[in-house]
């Protein structure tokens, strides 16, 4: 079952007509893309910066309008669907950004910016909120104690805990993770892409996961999808990806990228491996 379906998106900035934008060079952020996932597939985005895979998570997610193109959720064309329209897709896709501290309201307990959403969504009853945010803090590896801490009290592991939280709280069907553990260290990023992986069994989701590491592409992703100046330039299964890569751009970004199995990383380049180069997760 196509949980969702872009078909060919463009996104072009600097279109606008004004004194202001009169003169900026126009920007071709997303070109002609198309793609589709799978109800349960977890899909790699993976490309240089500036190639434009934010500007696609905004427009999977209807945050932006794409200058022509469709998007589909389950069949359904909400490309030209209006924000109070979006309301119930958006139930169903949530947001795992790369810094949650800065999405975070400051003056908000981890209570009230997990239940938020629920909040949104209709839950008027504060009791019913707690014992959702309590099961969810459960789910992510929280305690109850953390229940009112303040976001600058939690260590950056456990912002990005509660940025998942908050993703989960309305059981959503599909997460577009946008480089969510870039920041952590080596170990922690293992934990939680361990984490995403068992919430993704226990509530049956499905993710779209934008990064620069190829080891997460390796190891957590089914499919991938290398993006090039707005283009897709080449999709995969994730292991046939590092060990056939076709297009030169993705071993151009194969070989410049220091993460990959070593063993792959050989294979690929016919390199002797450098075991002190290699922070691969695994
Ligand atoms: N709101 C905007 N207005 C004008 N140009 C934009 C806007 N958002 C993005 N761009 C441009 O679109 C291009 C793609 O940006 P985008 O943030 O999508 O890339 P990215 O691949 O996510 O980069 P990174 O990995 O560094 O986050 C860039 O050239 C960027 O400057």
């Amino acid at each position: 079952m196509k949980l969702l379906k872009a078909v060919s998106l463009n996104k072009k900035y600097g279109m606008e007509r004004g004194w202001f934008t009169r003169n900026a060079r126009s920007v071709h952020a997303v070109n002609n893309l198309s793609l589709s996932l799978e109800s349960g597939e977890t899909l790699g985005l993976v490309g240089e910066s500036g190639c434009g895979k934010s500007t696609l998570a905004r427009l999977l997610l209807g945050l932006e309008k794409p200058s022509s193109g469709r998007v589909m959720y389950r069949n359904e064309d909400y490309t030209d669907w209006t924000f109070s329209e979006m309301r119930m897709i958006r139930r169903k896709m949530q947001m795992v950004f790369q810094n949650s501290l800065a999405s975070f309201n400051p003056l908000f307990t981890v209570e009230q910016i997990i239940g938020e959403p629920l909040r949104n969504y209709g839950e008027r009853k504060a009791g019913a909120r707690r014992a959702t945010v309590a099961d969810t803090l459960e789910l992510v590896g929280l305690e109850r104690r953390h229940i009112h801490r303040y976001p600058h009290e939690l260590s950056g592991g456990q912002q990005q805990r509660v940025g998942i939280a908050r993703a989960i709280a309305l059981r959503p069907e599909l997460i577009i993770c946008d480089e969510p553990f870039s920041s952590l260290d080596v170990t922690l990023r293992k934990q939680m892409m361990d984490l995403l992986q068992e919430l993704k069994h226990e509530l049956g989701l499905s993710y779209v996961f934008i990064t620069h590491d190829l080891s997460v592409v390796n190891r957590f992703c089914d499919s991938v999808a290398v993006m090039c100046q707005g283009e897709i330039v080449e999709k995969q299964s994730g292991a046939t990806m590092l060990q056939q890569a076709d297009h030169p751009y993705t071993k151009t970004l194969l070989s410049s990228v220091p993460v990959q199995d070593p063993r792959l990383r050989k294979k690929r380049l016919g390199e002797e491996w450098q075991p002190s180069h290699s922070y691969d997760v695994k």
